[in-house]
C-alpha cells in the first residue's frame, strides 16, 4: 500500500502540489489527469523522490519513503521505476544495453562504468524485450527506433529493475494513436501481474479506457478520485475547467485517441469533428 499523506510541494512561492492525501493499494492501475501545470508530474516525482516533499509524508508498506537516504533511497527508487514522455534512452547505445542499464542502480560501480553485464542480465533483458514484442530491435541503436518502440524499450528497462510500481509520466503524449495503444496495453499487461501502475495522462478517454481508478488534479489539489463511471461531464469540468474540457476532448480526438469513450453528449459541433 502506498500512502500519500497531506503532501505539499512548493517551488518558491508556487504551490505545485497542495495537501494531497491518497491511498493506493498494491496492484491498482491509477490514471492521474488534469490540465497542464496541475501538479501531476510533481506528485509522481515525489513518490519516486526525484523531488522531495515540502511537507507531509509518503509511506510504502510502512516505510517512510519520503525520508529515505543513501542505499535505502536507491533501493526504493529501484522499486518504483519511472518512465517519461521523452523515453530518456541513450540514443547511441544499442537497445539491449539500454535495457540492461535498468540494472545499474545497486550494481558494482566499476562494472557499470565498463558496461559489463552478466549473461543472466543479458538473458533477462532479451526476455523483457520479447515480452514487449521488440526483441528483434536488440542490436539497433536506440535512436533508430520509432517513438512507440523507444517507449517499449523504456518499459523493458523499467522491468529490469523488478519494480513493485511503475510511475509513468505522460507515457503516450508523444505517440501516434497506434503506438499509444501498444504502450498502454503493455502497461495494462504489466499491471495484471500485480505491479502497481500510476500514470499521468492528458486525455480523458485513455484514462477511462485503461485505469480502474482516476485521480483528477487541479491547481495542485485532488479534485476527483473515483472510477471511470463516476467521471461525469460535470466532474471533468471541475478538473479541466470549461475551456480545458473542450481542449481535453478535442485533443483526444486528434492526437492520442485510443479506444475513445466519449463523455460528452454528441452535439452538432462535436459530432462533425468525430472521425
Ligand atoms: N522545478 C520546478 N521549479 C519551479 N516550478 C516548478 C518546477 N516543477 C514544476 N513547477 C511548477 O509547478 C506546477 C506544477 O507542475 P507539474 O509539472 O507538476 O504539472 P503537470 O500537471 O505535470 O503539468 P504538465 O502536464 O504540463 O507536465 C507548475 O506551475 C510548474 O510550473
Amino acid at each position: 500500500m502506498l500512502k500519500i499523506s497531506h503532501v505539499t510541494r512548493r517551488f518558491g512561492d508556487k504551490v505545485a502540489v497542495d495537501d494531497v492525501t491518497l491511498e493506493i493499494p498494491q496492484g491498482q492501475m491509477v490514471g492521474i489527469i488534469g490540465r497542464s501545470g496541475a501538479g501531476k508530474s510533481t506528485l509522481l516525482r515525489m513518490i519516486n523522490r526525484l523531488n522531495d516533499v515540502s511537507s507531509g509524508y509518503i509511506d510504502y508498506d510502512g516505510v517512510r519513503t519520503s525520508e529515505l537516504k543513501g542505499k535505502a533511497l536507491r533501493a526504493w527508487q529501484r522499486d518504483c521505476a519511472m518512465i517519461f514522455q521523452q523515453f530518456n534512452l541513450v540514443p547511441r547505445l544499442d537497445v539491449i544495453t539500454n535495457v540492461m542499464l535498468g540494472r545499474l542502480n545497486g550494481r558494482n560501480p566499476v562494472l557499470n562504468l565498463l558496461q559489463v553485464f552478466s549473461p543472466d542480465e543479458q538473458f533477462e533483458a532479451l526476455k523483457a524485450l520479447e515480452r514487449l514484442d521488440i526483441a528483434q530491435t536488440a542490436t539497433q541503436w536506440a535512436q533508430t527506433l520509432s517513438g512507440g518502440q523507444q517507449q517499449r524499450v523504456a518499459i523493458a528497462r523499467a522491468l529490469m529493475q523488478k519494480p513493485k510500481m511503475i510511475l509513468a509520466d505522460e507515457p503516450i503524449a508523444s505517440l501516434d494513436p497506434r503506438n499509444a495503444q501498444i504502450v498502454m496495453d503493455s502497461l495494462r499487461d504489466i499491471n495484471a501481474e500485480g505491479i502497481t501502475v500510476i500514470t499521468n495522462l492528458h486525455t480523458l478517454d485513455t484514462a477511462r479506457a485503461y485505469c480502474e481508478r482516476i485521480v483528477g488534479m487541479a491547481a495542485g489539489k485532488v479534485v476527483f478520485d473515483g472510477t471511470p463511471d463516476e467521471l461525469t461531464t460535470d466532474v471533468a469540468r471541475t478538473i479541466y475547467g470549461a475551456d480545458g474540457l473542450k481542449e481535453a476532448f478535442s485533443e483526444s480526438l486528434t492526437s492520442t485517441a485510443i479506444a475513445p469513450v466519449s463523455i460528452l453528449p454528441r452535439t452538432p459541433t462535436n459530432a462533425q469533428q468525430a472521425p
